[in-house]
């Protein structure tokens, strides 16, 4: 049986610009998600939040779609690190960008997570134990399809727009070519059309550090309530290295000693940098599940836009009337401009309606997530002239 719980109002929180709204949906036997690999997954739960006001026409619609390790508490305090905001304060928020005043903000937590939305650490029905590496392989199209039921349910069909960075630039592309009648504009920001050799490289190295964690157990670790923390911390300080540059690096913390004036001849955390890296590891296992990072690392090693139209990324945007914003950042060695000039030179060559912007940065990937105000004006400008143009209010 299907059913919708709206589980809490945000509490006060001074730091929270906007209130916002979580649910959990869940989604009976009658409306299973099929999934790429040829699995039906029922049931299955998914956990998000609103913001803002839906209008009468349900046409304020903008869907915010997380990155890797994020999750739908994109604009509130974080229930588990407790941190006030969210992970976009800059962007959500009344006169900000995505402006809360006007548009109904969605959010919603990927298929395979671990904050609410159905994944590896939930209980499968057929065993009675949390799935574990038995919850099926997921993709970036089961992710946007499990998110085009949720917005069904809510009685949405289309979206204003659609934005995010990172894996969350893949489901917007995703959301753009499956369901381009849906989608009135759209805004990938630092991603890719399909994941580089490198970038799955990097992946690969974080999975093979929880997988050799003895504490993993082949994936069944909350069977025995041990938990791979060391694998997943080391598994995040490589990836947390990629989300930087080497200018930032330096810039932050050069060679810097962490409170010491000698480097010590051992392997204690002699520089700022290594002490830096073990506390944004050691902070991460406690928001964020190893299997998890397994499925969803996974899901964007095998996102490739143009596989299912002959190779040809221009044909995956044909007939497009969706208006584009593609945004990339010059310190991104991740997602470079490159990757994200791609798409662009694919959506002129489908003559579809595109804008782009360079943002000038030493932050690296990760400048999405930071106080860049090239940025914001370029979102700000692009999404409300997009607003005129459908006629919002
Ligand atoms: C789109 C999404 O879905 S987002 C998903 C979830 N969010 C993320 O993944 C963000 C991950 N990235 C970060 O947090 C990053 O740090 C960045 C890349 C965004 C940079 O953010 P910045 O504001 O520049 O912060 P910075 O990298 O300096 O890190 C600050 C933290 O490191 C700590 N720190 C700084 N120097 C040191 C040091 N020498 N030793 C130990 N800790 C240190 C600070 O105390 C601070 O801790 P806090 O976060 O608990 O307050
Ligand atoms: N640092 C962000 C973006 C990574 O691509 C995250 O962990 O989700």
């Amino acid at each position: 049986m299907s059913q919708t719980v709206e589980i809490q109002r945000q509490p006060d929180d001074a730091a929270a610009r906007v209130k916002a709204v979580s649910a959990v949906t869940t989604f009976g036997p009658e409306a299973p998600l099929q999934l790429d690999c040829g699995v039906s997954l029922s049931p299955f739960t998914i956990a998000y939040e609103t913001y803002g006001t839906l209008n009468v026409d349900k046409s304020n619609v903008v869907l915010i779609c997380h990155a890797l390790t994020g999750d739908q508490h994109v604009a509130s305090r974080h229930p588990i690190t407790g941190k006030p905001g969210g992970w976009w304060p800059m962007m959500v928020g009344p006169g900000l960008p995505i402006d809360t005043d006007r548009y109904f903000v969605i959010c919603q937590n990927v298929i395979g997570g671990c904050m609410g939305t159905t994944g590896p650490k939930d209980i499968d029905p057929g065993t009675g134990k949390p799935y574990g590496l038995s919850f099926p392989v997921i993709t970036i199209g089961d992710m946007v399809r499990a998110q085009a039921m949720l917005l069904d349910r809510l009685g949405i069909k289309d979206i204003f727009c659609v934005i995010g960075g990172s894996m969350g630039g893949m489901q917007v592309l995703q959301w753009a070519t499956a369901y381009p009648e849906r989608v009135f504009s759209a805004i990938p920001i630092a991603t890719a059309a399909r994941h580089s050799a490198q970038n799955i490289a990097f992946h690969e190295v974080g999975r093979q550090a929880i997988m050799a964690d003895p504490e993993w157990h082949a994936g069944a670790y909350l069977d025995g309530e041990t938990s791979p923390a060391k694998g997943l911390a080391v598994a995040r300080m490589a990836a947390h290295i990629t989300y930087l540059s080497e200018a930032a690096l330096h810039r932050k913390f050069g060679r810097n000693l962490q409170n010491r004036d000698k480097v010590t001849y051992g392997f204690d955390a002699d520089f700022q940098i290594e002490s830096y890296l073990r506390y944004q590891g050691s902070t991460f296992v406690d928001r964020f599940d190893a299997n998890s990072y397994l499925y969803i690392t996974r899901a964007m090693d095998y996102f490739d836009l143009a596989a299912d139209c002959g190779g040809v990324l221009a044909n995956a945007f044909k007939g497009t009337k969706t208006r584009f914003c593609v945004v990339s950042f010059t310190s991104d060695w991740l997602f470079p401009t490159s990757d994200n000039r791609q798409i662009v030179h694919a959506l002129n060559a489908a003559a579809a309606n595109v804008s782009f912007v360079e943002i000038d940065t030493d932050k690296g990937h990760d400048a999405f997530l930071l106080d860049e105000p090239e940025m914001f004006a370029t979102l700000k400008g692009f999404i409300g002239a997009a607003a005129e143009r459908r006629g919002l209010k």
